[in-house]
């Protein structure tokens, strides 16, 4: 299966030592290319047999399945530039949100699905956020889905959901390592430990917590409730939590939405189809 990928910067390259990782794919397998070819060339030096090659419609020419791995403003571009080589038996992939997969659909001759990765694929676990365009046959689901399986466990999501799945699956990462480093700085402003300390006990935890979800030997609830012993110091600790957290959850979800109107505001102008909502 030779899959191609445009655009070689944090998640094309995530993508394609994953799949090399969970060994879905080999590098020989893969036809890659980047704006700054440099970068697809060091992932080529590193895994011998990925080929090259100087442009997007090079990879449209080379490959039927195609992850685009840009940022969403340079996907129309890409797209109207190889038009001329996509077929009809082409799929195209986009790993970014503020495209629809009807927008694609759109202005391609052929099927195009959504995926969206998490920074947390590379340890091949995680989730990765699924979407399928019209056009994709029963058979190009299940191979994109079972390749997917190689990495991660691909759920499909409905348009509606999209942004906040991927706040959850995809910022998530990114929010939790903010909530603990704020653990980790009060824990050392407001006690004798070192940050050194503080951030080995919360790394190891933090493991720890992901291990005991893995085996399913707790969910949430009875995992908060076997450690808040009765009168213990858990409890105060939760209290705390309960007493000030306030809305910040709800404050966040709220601003990543309101983000995702104006990226697709910049985006929908580009193609013929508009978003329903
Ligand atoms: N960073 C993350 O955790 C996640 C990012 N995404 C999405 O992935 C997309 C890419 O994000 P990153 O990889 O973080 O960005 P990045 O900036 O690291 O990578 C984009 C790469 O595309 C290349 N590029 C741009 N235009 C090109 C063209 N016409 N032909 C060939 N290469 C081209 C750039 O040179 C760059 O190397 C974004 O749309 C983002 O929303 C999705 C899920 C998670
Ligand atoms: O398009 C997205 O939703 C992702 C999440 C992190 C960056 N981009």
């Amino acid at each position: 299966m030779t899959i191609g990928v445009i655009g070689t910067g944090n998640m094309g390259t995530l993508l394609i030592e994953s799949f090399i990782r969970s060994k879905a794919i080999q590098p020989s397998e893969f036809v890659i290319t980047n704006r700054t070819l440099s970068k697809a060339e060091s992932l080529s030096k590193k895994y011998e047999g990925i080929q090259v090659v100087p442009s997007a419609k090079s990879v449209f020419k080379e490959a039927k399945t195609i992850f685009i791995c840009v940022k969403p403003l340079s996907i129309y571009p890409l797209l109207k530039e190889a038009n001329d080589v996509i077929e009809h038996n082409h799929l195209v992939i986009s790993i970014t949100s503020p495209i629809r997969v009807e927008q694609l659909e759109s202005s391609l001759p052929c099927p195009a699905a959504r995926v969206i990765p998490s920074i947390v694929n590379q340890t091949l676990s995680g989730s990765t956020l699924l979407t399928f365009g019209e056009r994709c046959t029963e058979e190009v689901k299940t191979s994109l889905t079972q390749l997917l399986q190689s990495i991660s466990n691909p759920i499909e999501i409905e348009e509606e959901i999209t942004r906040v799945s991927s706040d959850l699956s995809s910022c998530g990462p990114a929010f939790l390592s903010y909530l603990f480093e704020r653990m980790i700085s009060a824990a050392v402003s407001t006690t004798e430990i070192t940050e050194e300390k503080a951030t080995q006990l919360l790394t190891d935890m933090v493991i720890g917590v992901g291990k005991l979800f893995e085996e399913k030997t707790y969910t949430l609830d009875t995992l908060k409730k076997k450690v808040m012993v009765k009168g213990g110091v858990t409890g105060v600790g939760i209290q705390i939590l309960e007493d000030e957290l306030g809305e910040v959850f709800e404050h966040l979800f709220k601003a990543t939405q309101m983000k995702f109107v104006e990226d697709h505001k910049e985006v929908d102008p580009q193609y013929s189809i508009k978003p329903s909502s």
